[in-house]
């Protein structure tokens, strides 16, 4: 049972392992999740999940793994092995990648982590769905991908609040890990499908991924109980 009371989920994106111990130093795993990614994970590797889990922190790792099924489901296996609470893999790998990810979680013994499929980056708009040959607005592209995901068995999805509510409507056994969340006044960066705390969580959003407005901000604490304070 997890000890945090809140969706929420702090990015850590940070080129070094001390600034990032540094940033979850000041943050209360009672009150957020951590999320270790793409460049956190390549610059420091597991030792970084093994101390944050040891800080009392879940931990997120979110490396979106894409590949060939074998290869897909034998990375999901050595994030499971590794303790993290969650993982993910890209739905455009196709179902029967999905498919063999769920299929050796689903064998493993002990704690297993929630498997999420990722549907359409949240700092994607329609030019660049076009841009990769994929003409359609993001929502009809999220849902495609959505009922695939449901097929192969996903725990839940990497999508947008704003494609929130016709996801519940279509798969409400899903859960929806949202990132491009910016409180009121923050800067929208590169996130291109952004909602609010609040406006995510009365959408649907069961996880709400929140990077550079908390862990960048010179006092990352207030801001973490500032959009706590937003949802309660
Ligand atoms: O569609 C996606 C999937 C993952 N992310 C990740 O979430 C955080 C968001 O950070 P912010 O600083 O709040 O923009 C970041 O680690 C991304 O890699 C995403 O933004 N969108």
């Amino acid at each position: 049972m997890s000890a945090c009371q809140t969706p929420i989920i702090v990015a850590l994106d940070f080129p070094t392992r001390e600034q990032a111990l540094a940033a979850a130093a000041q943050l209360d795993p009672a009150l957020c999740r951590v999320k270790v990614g793409k460049e956190l994970f390549t610059r420091c590797g597991p030792t970084i999940v093994e101390t944050l889990a040891s800080k009392g922190f879940e931990v997120f790792l979110d490396l979106k793994f894409h590949d060939i099924p074998n290869t897909t489901a034998m990375a999901v296996r050595a994030a499971a092995e590794m303790g993290v609470w969650m993982v993910n893999v890209h739905c455009s790998g196709g179902l029967r990648m999905m498919a063999a990810c769920r299929e050796t979680l689903d064998k493993l013994n002990g704690a297993k982590p929630l498997l999420i499929g990722v549907t359409v980056l949240t700092s994607m708009e329609q030019d660049d769905l076009a841009g990769i040959g994929l003409d359609v607005p993001p929502q009809e592209q999220v849902l495609r991908l959505a009922a695939l995901a449901a097929q192969a068995g996903m725990d839940g999805l990497v999508c947008s609040a704003q494609e929130a509510v016709a996801l519940k409507a279509a798969h409400p056994q899903l859960q929806l890990v949202t990132p491009g969340i910016r409180p009121a006044g923050s800067a929208q960066d590169d996130q291109r499908r952004i909602l609010t705390p609040r406006q995510a969580l009365d959408a649907g959003s069961d996880y709400l991924v929140i990077g550079r407005p908390i862990a960048q901000a010179a006092d990352p604490a207030k801001e973490l109980t500032a959009v706590v304070a937003e949802l309660a």
